[in-house]
């Protein structure tokens, strides 16, 4: 039954008040009946004991109770006003002088007057008055408070504070209204429960508790499941008490859990079911057995869908940020990206070793398996990356790169997964990790070496969870990201120097992938330097009209100690010297390449160096007068390739002059001071 809840008062007025009489005296029954009567107010009945009285409510429920405390049957008038208090009607006994113990029994029933018989119609009539008075304010009051609590659960629940914060508000708020010793809130969303506990420790006073808190304090082995029970088995707020409330916590592992822990007897649970899916299920607890009453239950019923709109807005406030947040992130992405894409896939090579990775790559690509692949620095390790989940089920959704070695070591946590707003001085956001940017599609870990242990433990929990926590945050998050690692350490020495865990490695290794050297793979030089030409020349807007013969034999007599990029910088330098017109020749000698007027990046310099330091520091150049002497003689190179392509010509239209840019004469003077003879014999181009 319903508390009055309209916001117009009840019974204001004599005859809109209805009556009851409860007396097992027909005298006095009657008496009273034309009193009532003659003032105007309805009676709609008499009965003459609880039952009889109980089934008259139920069927009019009436505004007032007038109640003789000895009735026939064995109940008393004082029975029936314990469940005219829950159920919410004021009642006033009318009877005779009784002794103290009866008079304490009455008082605890809180009624609304007390008129000793015999009675008079005016201490009848004041008596009435004064109830419907009391009982209109405490109506009014209450409507009040409710409102009053309903704003403030709004309130609480819409700031934006960690969602810890938004609950222990509202716990404290619902203290008043519905006593607790114990709350427990669980917010199910997709196969994720996060919950909060907050055990009341003092008057305002709270523990907010870990589930392993409360496991470790029932000191309880049960394997609490913290999944919400099936919302079937809801139908409103309900409360346990007794055998229901064993009942209750038999559906609920985590309630049994808590009830051995914290000694609790009987509970109020609110269920909400989200329209997006999403369920909550908010539990009061009391040590106290009946603890409670039709009242809680109401305030409950009437608290319903406020809280479930407050949620569910929220909830989708929430859902708006982060999906803006991922989508921001997910375009620097892909712009990023876009750089990344335009040789995507040009993976050139025909070597038997090469083949074989190709091999690989297409059995595990299809696969979820996380792949390990290992190779020297500049040996294609991120291509092949892109290879794997370019042919994967999750070629549609987002690859994210994520280089390990070059995010500052406090960073990289929640780089990888994410922060909650205040989870560290400078987190004024919240935001979302590459892990959870990444759901759905792939994670390329590079550099994989050189994560720290400590983030090894996280990064091991990831795989094996399919989980990640926020830096600050509390709940676990469900993703469903494809891992592909790379490292250009040999990761089984890390692991025996203690620098890289066993497990992870294991973990990671599930499916290597070992790219060969580039002078493992002689081979294929020739096909990438062609690759390359072509589409450097192509950046450049330049011809391309082939290779001087002599550049082969030389590309193949190097080592390639940065691998293919380091080729790729050799041919791009090739490429800016050469004019477009003449063979290609290599920009300085080999192994000089890389240090002097090199375009590329101090980042790919520094890539390339990699772990081969040791071997190419020897090629630098020492000091000015050698870097000057190289430049001499590229330019003695450059000069004699383009007098090759004019058959020494050097005036004129077409002419070696021309094509330099020069005047003829100054072209004279520098290859006399280069020792370069006018009269050449020179091989027509492709002979
Ligand atoms: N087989 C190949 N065909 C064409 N280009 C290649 C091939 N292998 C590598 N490359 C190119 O060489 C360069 C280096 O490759 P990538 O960055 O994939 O190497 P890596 O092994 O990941 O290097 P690091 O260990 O330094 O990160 C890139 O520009 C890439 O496009």
């Amino acid at each position: 039954m319903n508390m009055q809840s309209s916001t117009t008062l009840p019974f204001t007025s004599a005859s809109t008040c209805r009556i009851l009489i409860v007396e097992d005296e027909f005298i006095i029954a009657n008496d009273l009946q034309i009193i009532l009567k003659t003032a105007g107010y309805p009676v709609i009945g008499i009965a003459k004991s609880v039952a009889n009285a109980l089934t008259l409510i139920d069927q009019q429920r009436p505004d007032v109770v007038l109640l003789d405390i000895y009735l026939k049957g064995v109940e008393t008038g004082i029975d029936l006003a314990k469940q005219l208090k829950e159920i919410n009607i004021p009642f006033i006994y009318i009877s005779a002088n009784d002794n103290q113990r009866v008079l304490e029994a009455v008082k605890a029933t809180e009624p609304s007057g007390y008129i000793v018989k015999p009675f008079r119609e005016k201490d009848v009539l004041t008596a009435l008055e004064i109830s419907r008075y009391r009982h209109s304010h405490s109506v009014e009051m209450k409507l009040r408070e409710e409102k009053a609590l309903q704003l403030a659960l709004i309130d609480a629940l819409s700031e934006t504070v960690s969602w810890e914060k938004k609950m222990l508000t509202a716990a404290r708020l619902l203290q008043d209204h519905i006593p607790f010793d114990f709350l427990n809130i669980r917010h199910q969303h997709q196969a994720t429960t996060q919950q909060f506990n907050f055990y009341r420790v003092g008057f305002d006073e709270y523990q907010a508790l870990s589930v392993q808190d409360i496991q470790q304090m029932s000191s309880s082995r049960i394997n609490a499941q913290t999944i919400l029970p099936a919302a079937e088995l809801f139908n409103g707020p309900m409360r346990y008490s007794g055998e229901g409330f064993g009942v209750f916590c038999r559906q609920d592992s985590f309630m049994q859990l808590l009830v051995k822990g914290f000694r609790l007897e009987s509970a109020l649970a609110l269920p909400l079911s989200m329209g997006n899916g999403d369920r909550f299920l908010m539990t009061f607890l009391s040590r106290t057995s009946e603890h409670y009453q039709t009242n809680h239950q109401e305030l409950l019923e009437r608290l319903e869908q406020p809280l479930l709109l407050t949620l569910e807005r929220v909830l989708a406030y929430e859902e708006i940020a982060r999906l803006s947040e991922k989508l921001k992130q997910e375009n620097t992405y892909l712009q990023e990206e876009v750089k990344a894409l335009v040789n995507f896939d040009e993976i050139v090579g025909k070597s038997e070793s090469l083949v074989e990775v190709f091999n690989l790559v297409t059995q595990v690509a299809p696969t979820d398996t996380t792949v390990l692949i290992m190779g020297e620095s500049g040996t294609g390790k991120e291509l092949i990356a892109r290879a794997i989940h370019n042919r994967s089920s999750r070629k549609d959704k987002i690859l994210v790169k994520i280089n390990c070695a070059t995010l500052p070591a406090n960073l990289i946590e929640s780089e990888l997964f994410g922060h909650e707003k205040g989870a560290f001085t400078g987190a004024h956001e919240q935001r979302i990790g590459k892990f959870e940017l990444a759901n759905g599609g792939t994670i390329f870990l590079d550099e994989i070496g050189e994560l720290p242990l400590e983030l090894q433990a996280k990064l091991l929990r990831v795989l094996q969870e399919k989980e990640i926590e926020r830096v600050g945050g509390k709940a676990q998050i469900k993703t469903d990201v494809r891992v592909i690692a790379a490292t250009n350490r040999d990761l089984e020495i890390e692991v025996v120097e203690g620098r890289f865990r066993m497990d992870l490695y294991y973990r990671l290794a599930t499916f290597p992938v070992i790219l060969p050297p580039l002078r493992e793979r002689m081979v294929d030089i020739p096909l990438l330097a062609q690759f390359f030409a072509q589409k450097l020349a192509r950046k450049q807007g330049k011809p391309f009209v082939g290779f001087s013969e002599a550049v082969f034999q030389e590309l193949m007599n190097y080592t390639w100690p940065g691998n293919i990029r380091e080729l790729e910088n050799v041919i791009e330098q090739a490429i800016i010297l050469n004019n477009g017109q003449t063979p290609l020749v290599l920009g300085r000698p080999l192994g000089k390449s890389l240090f002097a007027l090199n375009p590329i990046s101090a980042h790919q310099q520094h890539k390339t160096m990699g772990k081969n330091y040791e071997q190419l520091k020897f090629s630098i150049p020492k000091d000015l007068p050698e870097m000057k002497q190289m430049q001499q003689e590229n330019e003695r190179e450059y000069i004699l390739a383009i007098l090759n392509q004019t058959n020494g010509r050097i005036r004129g239209a077409g002419g070696a002059a021309e094509l330099l840019n020069l005047k003829p004469t100054t072209l004279e003077y520098r290859m006399e001071k280069m020792g370069i003879r006018k009269v050449l014999t020179v091989q027509p181009p492709n002979s």
